[in-house]
C-alpha cells in the first residue's frame, strides 16, 4: 500500500464521542452567541407552531365536522395555512442566519489553519503528504461546517420537538402515551445494534474517499513521471482498487440504512397501531373523542421522525469530531522554529558565517546526519559545497537558513547565534535559489517582486536586465505582464532559473544560498546562467551546492562533504595538490565535464 493510501486509511479513524473536542468546537460558536440565540428563539417558536397543528385538527374534527359547524372548519383551515406561512418565514430567517454564522466560523477556521500552516517548520511537512494536509483544510473544515449548518440545528429542532411531543402526549393521556412508548426499548435495541455498523460503514466510506483524494493529488503532481514510465495502466489498476473499496463501503452504508430506517418506522408503526387499537375502543366507549385520537396519532407520527433524525445527527457529530481532531492536531502543533522570547533583530549582516561543532539529525530517533561540523566563512566568500549524494550538503544550507536548528553546536552569523535573532530579520537578509526554482502563478513582474514588494519599476528592470531575464521576457507579447502558470510550467528550465536569480537579486540578500541546477541546458543558456550567477554573487557571502566545475573552481573555499563531515577544505588548487577525495572527483567527473564543454565550445 502506498504512503497516501496507508495514511488516509490509518488516520481518518473515527473516534468515540470526545467531550474535549466537542467543547473546543463549541468554543467557535461563542462569538456568535447573539445570532445563535435568535436562531434558538425561532426554532422554539417554529416548534410551538408546528405542535399546534394537531390541536387545531382535533378542534376541526370535534367542533367542526362532528358538530357540523362550517365556520370552525374555515377558521381552522385558514389558521393552518397561516401557521405554515409564518413557519416558512421563520425557516427562511433561521436558515439564513445559520448559514451566515456557519460560513463565518468556517472562514475563520480555514484562515486560522492556513496562517498556522505557513508558520510550521519543515519537520512538520517532512512527515506528511501534501494531499493529506490539503484535505484537512478543505474536507475536514467542510465536515465541521456541515455539522454547524445542518447538524446542530437538526439537533436543536428535533430535540425540542421530541420534548414538546412527549410532554403533550403524557399530559393528554398518560396511559395511551405509555402504551405507544412500549415499543421504544425495541427501537433502542435495533438502533444500538445497527448504528455502530452503519457508522463504521460511513467511516470507511469517508476514509476511502480521502485515499481517493490523496491518490488523485499524487497523480497530478507526478503526471510527467507516470506518463514517462507508461505507468497509466498500473496506476489505473491501483485507483480502481481504491475506487471499488469506496463504492463498496458506500453501498454497504446505504444498504444498512435502507434496511434499518424502514425498520425503525415499522416499529414506530407498531406503537401507533397499539394506540389505534386501544384508543379506538375508548372512542367507541365514548371515553375519548375522534378528534383527540386523530391528533394523538398525528403527534406520534411526528415523534418517530425526530428520533431517526437525531440518530443520524449523532453519526454526523462523530464524523465532525474526527475532522476536528485532525484540524486541532495541526493547530496544536507549535512551530518548532520560532522566535525565542526576547529574540532581537539581526543587525545588517556583514556576512561571516560559522558552524561551531554542529551536529544534526532529522528525527530524534534517527542517526546524526551531520557530525561536529566546524567551519568559518569570511564575509563575501564564495563557498562551494561538493560531495556525493546524501552526504549532507542540503542539510548544511537548511541550517544556515534556520529551517532546522542544530541538534548540538551553534550556527552563527557575524558571531550571533541564529537562535537568538528573529526569523524575519534573519531571513529578510538571506536569499535562496533552489535547483527547481519555484515560480508562483501570477505575472513575471509579480514573481520578480516576490522578495521586495516595494521595489521601483526601474529597480526591477535593472535586476531583470543584469540577470538576462529581459532577453527572454522581451520576446513575450505581454512582456513582464506575462502570466506564468503555477510552478512556472510555461517557462523553460533555464528561464525559470534566470527568473529566480532576478527575484533574489532584487531582494538583495547579504548571504546567498544556491543549489546549482544539474539539468543540462544548451551552451548559450548555460553561459547566460553563468554570467547571471556572477552578477548575483558580487559582494555576498555565498554557499553553492555546486555541480559545475567552473563554479567550483571560482570558489574561494571548497568544502568536500562526506558522510556528514567536512572531509577536505581549501581552494581548487590546494585541494588538487592534496590529492584526496576532491582530486579524485576532479579527475573522474569534472575533467570530463571540462572536456565536453571545450568540445562544445569548439564545435
Ligand atoms: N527531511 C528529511 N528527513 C529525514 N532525513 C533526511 C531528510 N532530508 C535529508 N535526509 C537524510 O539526510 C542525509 C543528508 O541529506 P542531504 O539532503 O543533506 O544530502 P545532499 O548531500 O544534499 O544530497 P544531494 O546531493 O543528493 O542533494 C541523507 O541521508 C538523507 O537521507
Amino acid at each position: 500500500m502506498s504512503q497516501v493510501e496507508w495514511d488516509s486509511l490509518e488516520e481518518a479513524e473515527d473516534r468515540p464521542f470526545n467531550r474535549t473536542y466537542m467543547k473546543r468546537m463549541l468554543g467557535y460558536l461563542r462569538p456568535h452567541v447573539r445570532t445563535l440565540s435568535i436562531v434558538a428563539v425561532i426554532v422554539v417558536a417554529n416548534m410551538l407552531l408546528s405542535l399546534s397543528e394537531p390541536v387545531l385538527i382535533r378542534y376541526a374534527i370535534d367542533k367542526g365536522m362532528l358538530e357540523k359547524n362550517v365556520s370552525v372548519i374555515h377558521v381552522v383551515g385558514l389558521s393552518l395555512l397561516g401557521i405554515r406561512l409564518v413557519s416558512w418565514g421563520f425557516g427562511f430567517f433561521q436558515i439564513r442566519l445559520v448559514n451566515y454564522t456557519g460560513q463565518r466560523i468556517l472562514y475563520g477556521l480555514r484562515q486560522q489553519l492556513f496562517d498556522h500552516l505557513q508558520a510550521l517548520s519543515f519537520r512538520f511537512f517532512d512527515g506528511r503528504p501534501a494531499g493529506k494536509i490539503m484535505s484537512r483544510i478543505t474536507n475536514d473544515t467542510n465536515a465541521i461546517g456541515e455539522l454547524i449548518n445542518g447538524g446542530l440545528i437538526t439537533l436543536l429542532m428535533e430535540f425540542t420537538h421530541l420534548i414538546g411531543i412527549v410532554v403533550i402526549l403524557l399530559y393528554w393521556d398518560w396511559k395511551l402515551a405509555l402504551m405507544a412508548f412500549t415499543v421504544l426499548p425495541f427501537l433502542y435495541l435495533l438502533v444500538a445494534r445497527f448504528r455502530p455498523r452503519i457508522e463504521s460503514a460511513w467511516s470507511r466510506s469517508r476514509k476511502t474517499m480521502s485515499a481517493i483524494n490523496g491518490n488523485v493529488n499524487e497523480t497530478i503532481q507526478g503526471v510527467r513521471v507516470i506518463q514517462a514510465f507508461s505507468r497509466e495502466e498500473a496506476n489505473n489498476e491501483r485507483f480502481r482498487g481504491i475506487n471499488t473499496t469506496n463504492k463498496k463501503a458506500f453501498m454497504r452504508a446505504v444498504s444498512l440504512e435502507v434496511m434499518v430506517w424502514p425498520l425503525v418506522e415499522l416499529i414506530g408503526m407498531l406503537g401507533t397501531c397499539l394506540v389505534v387499537w386501544y384508543g379506538s375502543s375508548r372512542v367507541i366507549d365514548g371515553d375519548l373523542s375522534v378528534g383527540f385520537i386523530v391528533a394523538f396519532i398525528n403527534y406520534l407520527w411526528r415523534f418517530w421522525g425526530p428520533l431517526s433524525a437525531l440518530s443520524k445527527v449523532y453519526s454526523q457529530l462523530l464524523s465532525a469530531m474526527a475532522s476536528a481532531e485532525r484540524i486541532f492536531e495541526i493547530l496544536d502543533t507549535e512551530p518548532e522554529i520560532k522566535d525565542r522570547p526576547g529574540a532581537r533583530e539581526l543587525p545588517p549582516i556583514r556576512g561571516r558565517v560559522a558552524f561551531e561543532n554542529v551536529s544534526f539529525r532529522y528525527q530524534p530517533d534517527k542517526a546524526d546526519v551531520l557530525h561536529g561540523l566546524k567551519v568559518e566563512v569570511k564575509p563575501g566568500q564564495r563557498v562551494a559545497l561538493v560531495g556525493p549524494t546524501g552526504s549532507g550538503k542540503s542539510t548544511i544550507v537548511n541550517l544556515i537558513m534556520r529551517f532546522y536548528d542544530p541538534t548540538s553546536g551553534r550556527v552563527t552569523i557575524d558571531g550571533t547565534d541564529l537562535k537568538d535573532v528573529t526569523l524575519s530579520s534573519l531571513r529578510s537578509q538571506m536569499g535562496i535559489v533552489l535547483q527547481d526554482s519555484f515560480i508562483f502563478s501570477g505575472t513575471i513582474e509579480e514573481n520578480l517582486l516576490y522578495g521586495k514588494k516595494d521595489a521601483t519599476r526601474e529597480d526591477m528592470l535593472r535586476a531583470a536586465k543584469s540577470v538576462r531575464v529581459d532577453e527572454f521576457v522581451s520576446r513575450f507579447p505581454d512582456g513582464y505582464a506575462t502570466q506564468v502558470e503555477e510552478r512556472g510550467s510555461k517557462l523553460s528550465i533555464g528561464q525559470r532559473q534566470l527568473l529566480a536569480f532576478g527575484r533574489v537579486l532584487l531582494a538583495d540578500p547579504k548571504i546567498l544560498i544556491l543549489d546549482e541546477a544539474t539539468s543540462s541546458v544548451d551552451t548559450e543558456t548555460e553561459q547566460h546562467i553563468q554570467d547571471a550567477l556572477n552578477t548575483l554573487l558580487v559582494g555576498r557571502t555565498a554557499f553553492i551546492i555546486a555541480h559545475r566545475l567552473s563554479t567550483i573552481r571560482d570558489a574561494d573555499l571548497i568544502l568536500v562533504i562526506r558522510d556528514g563531515r567536512i572531509a577536505e577544505s581549501g581552494n581548487h588548487d590546494e585541494l588538487l595538490r592534496q590529492g584526496g577525495t576532491y582530486a579524485n572527483l576532479y579527475h573522474n567527473q569534472f575533467a570530463m565535464q571540462e572536456s565536453l564543454a571545450l568540445r562544445a565550445a569548439g564545435s
